[in-house]
């Protein structure tokens, strides 16, 4: 569903404008503390920025519903974090601790009240469909909507399963990019070297031009660079989503039983000196360009020491949608403005536990408004 219907290239390049427009919204955010000289929380900034994205394309709604969303998320990845009791006790007793902790019944409002919220997103676009007709670019829910109006979508697609295809979406959406955001603005402070080069790099493609367009981007090898350095180095699901094995299979002469649990560990796989070299911790985006040594890896999951959105069947159906938003968020990021840290704090790149790893202390920085030509 995702592959053909909602994240075709033709479909993740029709939501150009709306990156362009919270790329712009991004800007003006970082703008204003530039001028009132304030240090600003880059997790809030690009948080707000990813969310805003992922949300418009799905569901067609940013702002309020976004704010709601974004305490629904934190609550839900809360629950889901970390050791469940069923992954340590006999199914009996870990029915006991979940009821005892009061797991369940947070579980049960959690899915209630994300039921609540989706089911007002489905009732708003069919009373919108209703009063406006088809026309314009549809997002997520219109094409679930359409595909089941149709009979086309090859299963029956009820309200639970639109409902539950649509959360996925944000979800899988949001703090995967907030995060590689935020640990990409985390190594270029700490390698200002890597920062004046990329800045360069923008300023001479977009030079004349007063905004950013999603053409330029493709002139950027330096910001393609960077943004996978930062994925192979700070991949935001280091041990991917599970999975499970279906058949018995021998992997390197270990006996792996059908129906195991499986972690791919990325973020291992991403810092390995045998497919990296002896640098393999050293942020150098270098190695990804011509003459660097790794420019024909990719990250589409067909080189498999580069790993950040999976590989094979369940691979990250949203590359083609993901990356012009990284890299349109980071081109504007450093094409109007220098960051430096606030004064006396230092750079912290300790990673925080969960299932995604932004940094452990969120990154501030105060931005300074560039000259531009
Ligand atoms: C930096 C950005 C992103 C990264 C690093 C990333 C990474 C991943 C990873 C590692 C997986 C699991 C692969 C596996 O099963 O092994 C995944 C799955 C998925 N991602 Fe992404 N993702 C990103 C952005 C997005 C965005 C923006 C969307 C939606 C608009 C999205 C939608 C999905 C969905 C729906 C799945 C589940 C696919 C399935 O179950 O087969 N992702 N992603």
């Amino acid at each position: 569903m995702a592959v053909v219907h909602l994240l075709s290239p033709r479909r993740a390049d029709s939501f150009g404008p709306v990156r362009a427009a919270e790329a712009a919204a991004l800007v003006t955010a970082a703008r204003r503390a530039a001028e009132a000289g304030e240090a600003v929380e880059l997790r809030d900034l690009l948080y707000g920025y990813s969310n805003a994205v992922v949300t418009r394309a799905a569901a067609g709604t940013a702002g309020v519903t976004a704010e709601k969303m974004k305490r629904l998320m934190g609550n839900t990845t809360a629950l889901m974090s970390g050791l469940q009791a069923e992954d340590v006790l006999p199914n009996v007793a870990a029915k006991v601790v979940r009821w005892a902790t009061g797991l369940d019944r947070r579980l049960d409002g959690q899915v209630e009240a994300w039921d609540k919220f989706l089911s007002e997103m489905i009732a708003e676009h069919l009373e919108k469909k209703c009063a406006d007709g088809a026309g314009g670019e549809e997002d997520f829910l219109d094409v679930l909507l359409r595909l089941r109006e149709e009979g086309t979508a090859g299963l029956e697609l009820t309200d639970d399963r639109i409902k539950s295809i649509v959360k996925d979406m944000i979800f899988a959406g949001t703090e995967t990019s907030s995060t590689t955001l935020e640990w990409a603005m985390a190594e270029l402070i700490g390698n200002p070297w890597a920062m004046a080069k990329l800045q360069d790099e923008v300023t001479r493609v977009t030079n004349g031009k007063t905004t950013i367009e999603e053409d330029d981007l493709s002139r950027m090898e330096y910001l393609k660079a960077v943004l996978k350095e930062v994925l192979r180095l700070h991949p935001p699901a280091p041990l991917l989503v599970p999975h499970e094995s279906t058949t018995q299979a021998v992997v390197q002469g270990y006996q792996i039983p059908a129906k195991s649990a499986l972690f791919i560990n990325a973020w291992a796989i991403g810092r390995d000196p045998a497919a990296w070299g002896d640098a393999a911790e050293e942020f150098r985006p270098d190695r990804f360009l011509d003459g660097g040594g790794m420019a024909g890896v990719d990250l589409r999951g067909n080189d498999y020491q580069l790993l950040p959105f999976g590989a094979g069947r369940r691979v990250c159906p949203a590359i083609s949608f993901a990356l012009p938003a990284l890299e349109i968020a980071l081109a504007s990021l450093v094409r109007y403005f220098d960051w430096e840290l606030p004064t006396g704090t230092r750079l912290d790149m300790s990673e925080a536990p969960g299932l995604t790893t932004p940094p452990l202390a969120p990154l501030r920085l105060v931005p300074k408004c560039r000259t531009l030509n």
